[in-house]
């Protein structure tokens, strides 16, 4: 079936408390939200690209792509307010059946095998979402105690999320509520089952300042093991 990807980078980047959003922050010399287009397009380029931008940074984005001599073909849609309205901004492109993969602009270090997992797993079940152990314990804050719990009973969930295109544009026909934090929360309201898959613990997502120093080190180890 074919394969789609909406790319979602329409945030502001609040916490990274930087002037230019983290999604065009240069990373090894590009754009933090290339080196991820790049990582699909390098798994399977058949894979239709729709990538979605802030209003206001469309222009600069298309500068970047000519500076920057980035020619992998890719369709622009204009963001929302919220992740939310971003995904479902992407989900109007997209008018046949097929599948659709949901992946943050801004985790650049997602691997061939995740995607593998998480494709193959979409196009057999209907549904996917990488996730990976907890490696630190954990505690729960409640009325001014805390407590532990635990930790084997969590998993931390990431991108991309895929899912038949049937099920996504339904799940994504709901009105928004707060706790839709991700496409998972979108799609579970509909009481559908998720298949959890492995992901890769390095394929972090982007958030603050000190993340975008790791992802500097993992993708230049990725860059030396390719080469
Ligand atoms: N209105 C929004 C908000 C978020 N995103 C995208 O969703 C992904 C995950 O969101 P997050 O890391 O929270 O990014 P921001 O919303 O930009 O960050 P912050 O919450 O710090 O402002 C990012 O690729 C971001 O660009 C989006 O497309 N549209
Ligand atoms: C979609 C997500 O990256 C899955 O882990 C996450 O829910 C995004 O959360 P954020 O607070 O909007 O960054």
């Amino acid at each position: 079936m074919k394969r789609y990807a909406i790319i979602v980078a329409g945030g502001k980047g609040e916490r990274m408390s930087s002037n230019l959003p983290k999604q065009f922050i240069q990373l090894r010399g590009i754009p933090l939200l290339m080196h991820t287009i790049k990582v699909f397009y390098d798994y399977d380029s058949l894979i239709q690209l729709i990538i979605v931008l802030p209003a206001n940074q469309i222009s600069l984005w298309k500068k970047l792509c000519n500076e920057h001599n980035f020619t992998i073909p890719h369709e622009i849609v204009q963001g929302g307010e919220t992740r939310f309205a971003s995904v479902k901004n992407g989900l109007v492109a997209i008018k046949e059946k097929c599948i659709i993969a949901v992946h943050d602009g801004v985790r650049p270090l997602v691997n061939r095998q995740t995607l593998e997992n998480c494709f193959s797993t979409a196009e057999h079940y209907g549904t996917a979402v990488p996730v990976y152990a907890i490696v630190d314990s954990l505690r729960k804050t409640e009325n001014n105690t805390n407590f532990a719990v635990e930790r084997n009973q969590y998993c931390i969930v990431q991108t991309p999320q895929v899912f038949q295109s049937s099920i996504l544009k339904i799940a994504y026909n709901q009105t928004y509520e707060e706790r839709f934090t991700d496409d998972a929360t979108v799609v579970e309201s509909l009481g559908i089952e998720l298949n959890l898959v492995e992901g890769n613990r390095d394929n972090i997502k982007v958030t603050t300042p000190p993340d975008l120093k790791i992802a500097e080190v993992l993708l230049s180890e990725r860059e030396a093991i390719i080469s």
